[in-house]
């Protein structure tokens, strides 16, 4: 099993946890609105590593933001996987192709 995978059943089985004992139940209690803050403080914190820090903090910052993307999409019923797959569905056209197709549907 990828570490991702395991990751979420850690996060799956801790959920419920108790929020003393375990960090994954104390920001589950607190729900989505404050698993997504923690989320948008750590792409603030992925950002600042690439600019001002090193690699290894880089490295360390984006894990935490990954932990967290799977504890917000696991809090919506939702698995890395799934985002994998829109990922792979994309494959093979360009994003300058897409955003020019959407533009001109909205037209
Ligand atoms: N991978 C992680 C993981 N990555 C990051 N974190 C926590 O996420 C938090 C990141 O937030 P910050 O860097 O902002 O640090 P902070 O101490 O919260 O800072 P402030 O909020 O005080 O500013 C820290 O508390 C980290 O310990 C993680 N906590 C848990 N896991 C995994 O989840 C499992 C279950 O953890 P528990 O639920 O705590 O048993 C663990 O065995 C790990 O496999």
């Amino acid at each position: 099993m990828n570490t991702i995978k395991r990751l979420e059943k850690i996060v799956a089985k801790r959920a419920g946890d108790d929020p003393k004992k375990s960090y994954v139940a104390k920001l589950n209690a607190r729900g989505v609105p404050q698993i997504g803050k923690k989320l948008g403080e750590e792409a603030v914190e992925v950002v600042i590593a690439a600019l001002v820090e090193n690699k290894k903090a880089l490295i360390a910052e984006s894990a935490d933001l990954i932990f967290h993307m799977i504890m917000l999409l696991e809090a919506k019923g939702l698995k890395f996987e799934d985002v994998l797959q829109e990922l792979e569905r994309r494959e093979g056209k360009s994003g300058l192709v897409e955003k020019a197709e959407r533009k001109a549907k909205e037209k």
